[in-house]
């Protein structure tokens, strides 16, 4: 015997750009949509029949139409009017998520000045939400944020860690820290100012990062998620992953120089893999 375990189904990619047009100048928005429906989708699977199945084209119709309406400004708060829409419309849903991620638009600075409807691409920084909720219950909110490219190039050692017939890596006081940063939070709440939320706990994370003094990637990413944890009291807990993308100190003594830190080879792979969720004790 075969039974149907698990299903889900929705539009990925759905890719959106807002312009909100103020009298002096525009903000830009740019979000890539994910929308997935769970539900009584049995009969689709098993007999073909369609009739309790929105086409995923309805749904990416739905990013575009509810985001001309809707009046958020934070992705999240407009994630949680799309997961709305679609649970009040289809009572043969059981549940709706939508993962938005939102890329950095930067306003253009020209002569000094900010320029009202010009922007620049920041950076591959990703701002990312999931939003999801069962008929009748509660928002469940999970933000965070993907390929935070951070590097500094002082306050940074590893030394005192296990020697073996192994080991080749010498111990450093002085290296290279170079990360893609990677967190996901939940909210404790679903009615928060998520775009001041977010601002906070990225500059506490940021702070943390330029000021620790560390000795290895473990004790900064800990430090990080304990300053985010610090700076917002509407997470209880914080996933942190950091890649520790190795700089590579080049030998110059082949050619009769020196290198006292200052020629590196960057490397992608292999990288370090370093990851923890840090929580407020109960
Ligand atoms: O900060 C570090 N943590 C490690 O676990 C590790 N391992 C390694 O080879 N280099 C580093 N650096």
């Amino acid at each position: 015997m075969i039974e149907l375990a698990e299903n889900r189904y929705g539009k990925s990619r759905v890719r959106l750009m807002k312009v909100t047009r103020h009298a002096h100048d525009h903000d830009l928005r740019e979000w890539t949509v994910q929308v997935l429906l769970k539900g009584d989708f049995e009969t689709a699977h098993l007999d073909g029949d369609n009739s309790k199945i929105l086409p995923t084209d309805t749904m990416k119709n739905t990013v575009y139409s509810l985001a001309r309406t809707s009046k958020a400004t934070a992705m999240e708060d407009y994630a949680k009017e799309l997961v709305d829409f679609l649970l009040g419309r289809n009572p043969q849903v059981s549940s709706a998520s939508v993962r938005i991620e939102s890329t950095m638009w930067k306003r253009l600075t020209v002569d000094g000045e900010p320029h009202p409807s010009a922007f620049m691409r920041g950076s591959g920084e990703l701002q990312t939400t999931s939003v999801e909720r069962a008929q009748g219950g509660n928002f469940h909110i999970l933000s965070g944020l993907d390929n935070l490219v951070l590097l500094k190039t002082a306050n940074s050692g590893f030394e005192g860690y296990i020697k073996d017939s192994l080991t080749t890596l010498s111990e450093t006081k002085d290296r290279l820290f170079g990360t893609a940063v990677t967190a996901e939070w939940h909210y404790t709440s679903p009615d928060l100012d998520f775009d001041a939320v977010r601002t906070n706990l990225r500059e506490a994370m940021l702070r943390t990062f330029a000021n620790h003094n560390s000795k290895s990637v473990q004790q900064t990413l800990y430090a990080m998620a304990e300053s985010a944890l610090e700076a917002v009291p509407a997470i209880n807990e914080i996933e942190i992953t950091m890649p520790n993308k190795h700089c590579l100190l080049v030998d110059l003594s082949r050619f009769n120089q020196d290198n006292p830190n200052e020629i590196f080879v960057p490397t992608d792979e292999p990288h370090g893999y370093i990851e923890a969720r840090v929580r407020r004790k109960s």
